[in-house]
C-alpha cells in the first residue's frame, strides 16, 4: 500500500512531465486527483508545483487556474474531470503495455551503459513514455535523469522529489513561527535572485525547527542526492559522442554540464586540457601558481578515479600555447571534434576577462564549423556579467552591501537547485588518445644535483583530501559542527574555526550553489558564512569590471605611491623569517599546507603594506604562488582593498603583536608553527625580544640563529610613513580626490557609467572625447584627515586604523582571563576600551574637554555629525 509520502513523491515526479510538454496540464491535474485524492490535493498542490514560479511562470499560472477553477466547481462539473481521468487511465494502459516490452525508454535499466536516453529525443515517442505511473507502485525503483535545465526543478527519482520539494514538505511539519522570511540587511544571508522563494521558505523552516531535527534535514536532503542517477538507455543507434570539456568544474555533485552531456543520450567524452598561457592571460596574473598546479594536478587525478567508478575515464590533453591558435584549447578542441566525430561540446563557463574572452571565441569557432557548443554557469552563484548596478546606484560600490543590493535589485537568471551525480556516463566505442596526467606537468617538483627530488608539497598531502569527497566530507563536518564557532569566532588563528572549502570552491570541486544550499538547511543559521560566497561573487564581479585588477592599483594616485625595494625584507616576509612570530607562523603556515585562514592574511597583508611598505603587488604574486586556493579574482581584490587602492578600503591596519590579541591569545598558533619559540609563556611569546635574557636561555633562543631578528623595529614610525606617503600621493594627484568629502575618486570603467546613465554599454557616447567619469569611493578615515595634517604622526591621527591590543602587563592579562571565559565579549570590551583611549588622546591633544560619549573610530555609516565618513552619493562626477 503506498504511503502519501510515496504519492505526492509520484506526482512530484511527473511534474517534469508537464514542464518537458509529454504530459498536459489538465490532465496533470487529473492524475494528481486520481492519485492524491480530492483533500490532498486542495492542500498539497500549491506546494507541488512551487518550483515552477521559478522554472515556468506561465505552466506555473496555467495550473494554479485549474487549481483554483477546479475547486470552486459545482457538481455538474464532475462529468469533465470525470472524462479527464478516464483519458488518464487510458495513457496508464497504454504505459504499462509499453513498460512490458523492453522499448529503449525504460528507466533506470543500465545494462548498456553506451547507449543512453536523450530527452530531447523522447518527443519522437510520444505516448511511448515508459514511466510507471501507477501511484506510488514502482517509484521508489526508479532513479532517473530529469530536470536538469539551469533553474529547472531537478527531481531525484529515487525519492521522487528534487531538493526544493524535500525542504518543503518539511517546512509543512515545522511549526510556523511568523518570522519574516526574507532576508536582508546586514546580518542577512546573501538573498539570491531564484533562490529567494525556496531559499528563503528554507531559512524560515530550519529556523523554526529544533537543532536536532534541523540537522536531520540537511543530512536527509544530503543523503537524497546521493542516491544517484543513472543514465537512460538504450538507443539503437548511438548517436555522435559529446565532448565533455572540465575546466575548474572537477565535480560530478552538481555539475550543469555533465548532467546537460547525459541528457543529450550520446556517450561522453570527459576531457581536460591544460592550457596554461591561455590561463595566464595578459599582465601578470600568475594564475597557476605552484601550489595550486599541485591541487590541480591531486583533483584531476580524484576526478580520473571517480569518473572510472561510473565506467568512463578523463582524458588529458595539452595545448602547447604558442600564442597562435595552433596550440590554443581551440585548436585542441577541433582536433577532438574531428577525431570522434563530436558534435557537441558542453563546459560550465569561466569568468575571468581572458578566459571568457577565449571561450566566447571557441563557442563561436566551434559553432561555425556545425559543432554545438555550450557554456553553462555554475562557478559563482551570480553570473558577473549580469550583474548590475541598475537602481542602487554607485554608492558604497565596493562593499558587499552594495554588492548584494544589486544582486536583489536585479535579479538574473535562478540559480535552480543543486543536480545530483549521476552513477554512470556512457561511454564512446573509441576513446581518442589523450597524455598522461604527470605529462601536463602540474606537480613537476625540482630535482637536487644528486638527482634527488625536492617534495615542497609533502605537508600539503599530508594537510588536504583533494578529493570531491574530501570536500563534501569538510563540509559536512563544519556544518555539523564549525559553522557554530564560525559565526562566533572566525578570527581565531589557534582553532579551525573556519570552512577551509577554499581550494574546493576555487577548483570546482564543491560548487557554491551546493554550499549555499547546504549551508541553508545547516544546523545553526549561517549569515556570516553565507555572506562570503557573496564576497566571492563579488571578487568575480569586480575582475569583470577591471580586467587589470590583479597587477594595477584602481586608485590613480596609489600608482605612485612611494614602496620600498627591499629585497631582504621580502625575503624574509615570504620565509616567514621577520622576526614577528604572528606574521611568521602565517607564512610558514602558507609555505607548508598552502593555506591560511583569513584574519591571518590580514594580518601578513597589513604587515607587507603598512609596515614594511612592500608594494601589494608582490603580496598577491606571493600568495598566488603558495596559496591551494590561489584565485585571480579573490585574491586581487583583496589586496587591491588591503593596498589600499581597491574599490574598498580595509578601515582597519592589523598590528603584528596586538593582533594576537584576537587570534592567538594564548600563543598556540605560534608554537605550532614556530616551535622554536615554544617554551617561551603565553604572555611574551608574540614578543621575544621583550624577554628577559635568562628566559632566552632557558628557551634555547638566540635571535638571528635559532629565531629570526626583527627586520623592523620602528612599527609607530613605519606606520606614519605610509600615512604620510598616502598623504603625498592625494595632495599630488588631487584630481582624484572629492574636495568636498575628501574621498577618493575612481575613473569609471565604461560599463558602470552606461549603468549609472541608464544608457547601453555599447553607447560609445558615454565615454566619447576623453573625458572621465569619477567616483567617489569608500575612503579611510585616517587618510582624510592626515590630507589635512599631513606632517601628523600614526598616534595623533584620531582616527588611527590601527587596532591595538596590548598596552600593559594588566591589560595582558584581563584580556586573557576574559578570551578565556568569553572571547566575544573579551574583544568587544577590547575594542570599546581602544576606542575610549583614542578618543581621549584626541580630545587631550586638541585641548578639548572630555566627552562622556565615546565616538566611532572608523565607522563606515555616515553621520551628519563626522565629516570624515561622508562618502557622496553615487552620482558620477565628470573630471573638468
Ligand atoms: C590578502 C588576502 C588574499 C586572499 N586571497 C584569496 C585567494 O587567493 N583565494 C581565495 O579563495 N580567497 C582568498 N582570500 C579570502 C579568504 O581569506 C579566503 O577565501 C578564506 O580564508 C578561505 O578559507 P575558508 O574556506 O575557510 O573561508 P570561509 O571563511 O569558510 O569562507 C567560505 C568561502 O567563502 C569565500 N570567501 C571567504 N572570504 C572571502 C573573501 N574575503 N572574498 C571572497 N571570497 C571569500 C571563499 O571561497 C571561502 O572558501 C584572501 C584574503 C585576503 C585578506
Amino acid at each position: 500500500m503506498p504511503s502519501v509520502a510515496d504519492d505526492l513523491a509520484l506526482v512530484r515526479h511527473m511534474l517534469r512531465e508537464v514542464l518537458v510538454g509529454r504530459e498536459d496540464p489538465e490532465g496533470y491535474f487529473a492524475m494528481c486527483l486520481s492519485i492524491l485524492g480530492h483533500q490532498e490535493t486542495l492542500s498539497q498542490f500549491a506546494s507541488i508545483i512551487k518550483p515552477l514560479s521559478t522554472a515556468n511562470i506561465h505552466l506555473h499560472s496555467i495550473l494554479t487556474s485549474i487549481y483554483q477553477e477546479y475547486f470552486s466547481k459545482t457538481e455538474d462539473d464532475e462529468m469533465e474531470l470525470a472524462l479527464a481521468l478516464s483519458l488518464l487511465q487510458m495513457k496508464d494502459q497504454q504505459m504499462a503495455t509499453s513498460n512490458n516490452e523492453p522499448t529503449p525508454l525504460q528507466f533506470g535499466v543500465t545494462d548498456c551503459p553506451s547507449c543512453f536516453h536523450q530527452p530531447d529525443v523522447v518527443s519522437n515517442h510520444q505516448g511511448k513514455n515508459c514511466l510507471e505511473v501507477t501511484p506510488g507502485r514502482e517509484a521508489n525503483s526508479y532513479s532517473v535523469l530529469t530536470g536538469t535545465e539551469e533553474g529547472q526543478p531537478h527531481i531525484n527519482q529515487k525519492t521522487g522529489q528534487h531538493k526544493n520539494t524535500h525542504i518543503n514538505s518539511d517546512a509543512k511539519q515545522t511549526p510556523e513561527t511568523g518570522q519574516s522570511p526574507q532576508i536582508s540587511g546586514s546580518s542577512a544571508s546573501f538573498s539570491v535572485p531564484g533562490m529567494s522563494h525556496e531559499g528563503d521558505h528554507i531559512t524560515e523552516d530550519l529556523n523554526t525547527s529544533d537543532k536536532p531535527k534541523r540537522s536531520r534535514n540537511r543530512r536527509q536532503r544530503r543523503k537524497g542526492t546521493h542516491q544517484q542517477l543513472v543514465g537512460l538507455p538504450c538507443s539503437p543507434s548511438t548517436p555522435p559522442p559529446v565532448v565533455l570539456w572540465f575546466r575548474r568544474d572537477l565535480r560530478l555533485c552538481d555539475n550543469p554540464a555533465l548532467i546537460r552531456s547525459l541528457e543529450l543520450g550520446a556517450p561522453v567524452i570527459p576531457v581536460f586540457i591544460w592550457s596554461p598561457k591561455e590561463e595566464e592571460g595578459p599582465g601578470v596574473t600568475v594564475a597557476m601558481g605552484g601550489a595550486s598546479k599541485y591541487w590541480l594536478h591531486q583533483a584531476l587525478s580524484c576526478l580520473c578515479a571517480s569518473l572510472e567508478k561510473i565506467g568512463s575515464h578523463l582524458i588529458f590533453l595539452r595545448a602547447s600555447g604558442e600564442g597562435n591558435e595552433v596550440g590554443s584549447s581551440l585548436h585542441v578542441l577541433k582536433q577532438l571534434v574531428k577525431t570522434t566525430g563530436a558534435q557537441t561540446v558542453m563546459a560550465n563557463a569561466l569568468f575571468e576577462p581572458w578566459l571568457k574572452e577565449r571561450d566566447d571565441a571557441a563557442v563561436a569557432a566551434l559553432q561555425k564549423g556545425g559543432v554545438v557548443c555550450r557554456m553553462l554557469q555554475s562557478y559563482c552563484l551570480r553570473d558577473p556579467y549580469s550583474v548590475s548596478t541598475e537602481g542602487v546606484g554607485l554608492r558604497g560600490i565596493g562593499s558587499v552591501s552594495h554588492f548584494m543590493s544589486c544582486c536583489r535589485q536585479n535579479p538574473g537568471s535562478p540559480i535552480g537547485v543543486p543536480l545530483d551525480p549521476p552513477v554512470s556516463l556512457p561511454t564512446p566505442a573509441h576513446w581518442p588518445q589523450g597524455v598522461p596526467l604527470d605529462a601536463l606537468g602540474l606537480a613537476r617538483m625540482p630535482r637536487r644535483k644528486d638527482g634527488t627530488t625536492v617534495d615542497w608539497a609533502a605537508n600539503i598531502r599530508k594537510s588536504w583530501d583533494f578529493s570531491e569527497n574530501g570536500a563534501h566530507a569538510r563540509l559536512d563536518s563544519f556544518l555539523n559542527d564549525g559553522v557554530y564557532r564560525y559565526e562566533q569566532e572566525s578570527g581565531r588563528a589557534d582553532a579551525s574555526n573556519t570552512s577551509g572549502l577554499s581550494p574546493y570552491l576555487h577548483f570546482g570541486q564543491l560548487s557554491p550553489r551546493w554550499l549555499l544550499w547546504d549551508a541553508k538547511g545547516a544546523c545553526c543559521r549561517s549569515p556570516k558564512f553565507q555572506r562570503k560566497l557573496a564576497w566571492r561573487d563579488m571578487a568575480y564581479w569586480q575582475l569583470t569590471l577591471f580586467p587589470d585588477l590583479p597587477w594595477e592599483s584602481l586608485r590613480p594616485p596609489y600608482k605612485a605611491l612611494r614602496w620600498s625595494t627591499d629585497r631582504g625584507h621580502l625575503k624574509a616576509w615570504q620565509q616567514g623569517k621577520t622576526g614577528y612570530p604572528l606574521v611568521d607562523a602565517a607564512m610558514r603556515q602558507l609555505w607548508q599546507t598552502g593555506w591560511m585562514n583569513n584574519y591571518m592574511r590580514h594580518v601578513v597583508a597589513s604587515f607587507l603594506i603598512a609596515y614594511l611598505h612592500l608594494p601589494w603587488q608582490e603580496g598577491y604574486r606571493w600568495f598566488q604562488d603558495t596559496l591551494v586556493d590561489a584565485d585571480v579574482a579573490i585574491d586581487a581584490m583583496m589586496w587591491q582593498n588591503g593596498g589600499m587602492c581597491g574599490l574598498d578600503h580595509w578601515n582597519f591596519v592589523m598590528h603584528p603583536i596586538d593582533a594576537a590579541m584576537t587570534c592567538d591569545p594564548n600563543g598556540s598558533y605560534v608554537r605550532k608553527w614556530c616551535p622554536e619559540l615554544s617554551d617561551l609563556p603565553d604572555e611574551l611569546i608574540h614578543k621575544p625580544w621583550k624577554c628577559p635574557a635568562s628566559m632566552l636561555r632557558r628557551a634555547g633562543i638566540v635571535f638571528g640563529q635559532t629565531y629570526a631578528e626583527r627586520v623592523i623595529t620602528d612599527l609607530e614610525e613605519r606606520r606614519t610613513r605610509s600615512l604620510q606617503d598616502v598623504a603625498l600621493v592625494r595632495r599630488e594627484f588631487g584630481q582624484y580626490v572629492d574636495k568636498r568629502s575628501g574621498c577618493d575618486l575612481l575613473p569609471l570603467p565604461p560599463r558602470l557609467v552606461s549603468e549609472a546613465l541608464g544608457r547601453s554599454h555599447s553607447d560609445e557616447a558615454v565615454v566619447r572625447g576623453g573625458r572621465q567619469f569619477l567616483l567617489p569611493l569608500i575612503t579611510r578615515m585616517e587618510f582624510k584627515y592626515q590630507q589635512e595634517e599631513p606632517e601628523a604622526d600614526a598616534a595623533s591621527n584620531p582616527y588611527n586604523a590601527t587596532l591595538k591590543g596590548y598596552v600593559s602587563r594588566r591589560r595582558d592579562e584581563t584580556v586573557a582571563f576574559l578570551n578565556e571565559r568569553d572571547f566575544k565579549t573579551s574583544v568587544m570590551y577590547e575594542s570599546a576600551q581602544r576606542q575610549g583611549r583614542l578618543e581621549r588622546d584626541y580630545r587631550r591633544i586638541e585641548g578639548l574637554p572630555s566627552s562622556p560619549s565615546p565616538r566611532g573610530r572608523a565607522r563606515r555609516t555616515p553621520t551628519a555629525k563626522d565629516r570624515f565618513s561622508i562618502v557622496p552619493g553615487g552620482a558620477v562626477t565628470l573630471l573638468k
